[in-house]
């Protein structure tokens, strides 16, 4: 049981700033993901959780104490890397049992803890091999099994999933879910690039953009109301389409008219100063469906499919050549190059947002509170 606390961390490395003033609460038992582009921090924010690297400043509590001075070892932490790192010359035993034995643990509690973690890992009949005698997914299971069996208050996870292949990736994915599920007490953070493991494992996701949080929720939080353009296009696979619109009409209902050419009504509050104001509109591939019907959002002529077998991507020209509108269309359905096309969606599935790039539902969610 830990709770995680950052407060105001930075970190630099001399005169380069990674980490601009971090403030999280992580809660005891929470699944946390860290994720955002390439370079944006995710691993050395992970790493100072670590102890591996020094933060620069801010306070970082683990089960309430402060441990910016702190040695790895002592913080109560284990953590799993994207490379296995296994002892190559040891067994698969041997490797999960070593740290206790230079924690001078008993031989009969190392054996007890060991067979245990094999067996929430499906590792038993493993224990007496070479790691090289071992696939990169059951690899993987070792260095988790050998961060199991210390008892971590805190598990962190660097990209441990990025080494294997798609399979594999599943199948390792599904344990972690299990693993989560059978150390409910232990604080589990992690970093990937991957959305479905994001998705699939998270309580909360951290969007990080250039050592700055950009938001924090749950999957679904993210997935439905992102507070910015930026989260907006990073959470969700394509990413949402983002159109230039103008307020038509604030309050609420508002009504928008994108550079489609069409007004949508869409369910979401808007303040009267923002009548007029340039927006922008956003509406994910699959939130559009083909519309049936005089009702529609856009019109517009196929220009290219990829077809995926359950699902198509279908690239759409609305008349600006540099704004392909992309939607996710059931892959049976008949979708020709060149064809005509009009797409809906539900209202209740459209976003705007403001010219600095918040979100309105978010901004009128924050005023109700105020
Ligand atoms: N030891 C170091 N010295 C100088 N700069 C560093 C050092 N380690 C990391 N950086 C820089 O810090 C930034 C953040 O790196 P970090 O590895 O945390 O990013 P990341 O979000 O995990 O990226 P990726 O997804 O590519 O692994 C990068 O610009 C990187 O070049």
């Amino acid at each position: 049981m830990a709770d995680v606390t950052l407060r105001q961390v930075k970190k630099s490395y001399g005169n380069l700033n990674i980490l601009h003033g971090i403030d999280l609460d992580i809660k005891s038992g929470e699944f946390i993901v860290f994720v955002g582009p390439s370079g944006c921090g995710k691993s050395t924010l992970l790493r100072s959780i670590a102890g591996l690297e020094e933060i620069t400043s801010g306070e970082l509590k683990i089960d309430g104490e402060v441990v910016n001075d702190v040695p790895p070892s002592k913080r109560g932490i284990a953590m799993v890397f994207q490379s296995y790192a296994l002892y190559p010359h040891m067994t698969v035993y041997d490797n999960m049992a070593f740290s206790m034995k230079i924690g001078k643990e008993s031989k009969a509690e190392i054996d007890k803890r060991v067979r245990q973690a094999a067996e929430i890992l499906q590792l038993t009949k493993y224990l007496d091999r070479l790691p090289k005698a071992m696939s990169g997914g059951q690899r993987q299971r070792v260095a988790i099994g050998r961060a199991i069996v210390r008892n971590p208050k805190v598990f962190l996870f660097d990209e441990p999933l990025s080494n294997l292949d798609a399979a594999l990736r599943v199948a390792t994915r599904i344990e972690i879910a299990k693993l989560k599920e059978s150390m409910p007490a232990t604080t589990m953070i992690y970093v990937t690039h991957d959305q479905v493991e994001a998705m699939t494992l998270a309580d909360r996701i951290v969007v990080l953009k250039e050592g700055h949080i950009e938001q924090v929720g749950t999957p679904m939080e993210l997935y439905k109301r992102p507070g910015n353009l930026f989260v907006a296009q990073f959470i969700g696979s394509p990413a949402m389409n983002i159109l230039p619109a103008t307020i038509d009409k604030s309050g609420d209902p508002t009504i928008v008219s994108h550079v489609g050419g069409r007004k949508a009504t869409v369910p979401i509050a808007t303040p009267a100063s923002v009548k007029g104001a340039s927006v922008s509109f956003g509406v994910r591939p699959e939130d559009l469906m083909i519309a049936i019907g005089a009702d529609y959002l856009f019109e517009g002529t196929v220009d290219y499919v990829e077809q995926l077998g359950e699902v198509q991507l279908v690239y759409v020209d609305i008349g600006r050549a540099d704004l392909p509108l992309v939607t996710k269309l059931p892959g049976n359905v008949e979708v020709k190059r060149g064809a005509a096309l009009r797409l809906n969606a539900d209202p209740g599935d459209l976003h705007i947002f403001d010219a600095d790039g918040h979100s309105f539902t978010l901004h009128m969610a924050e005023a109700k509170a105020a």
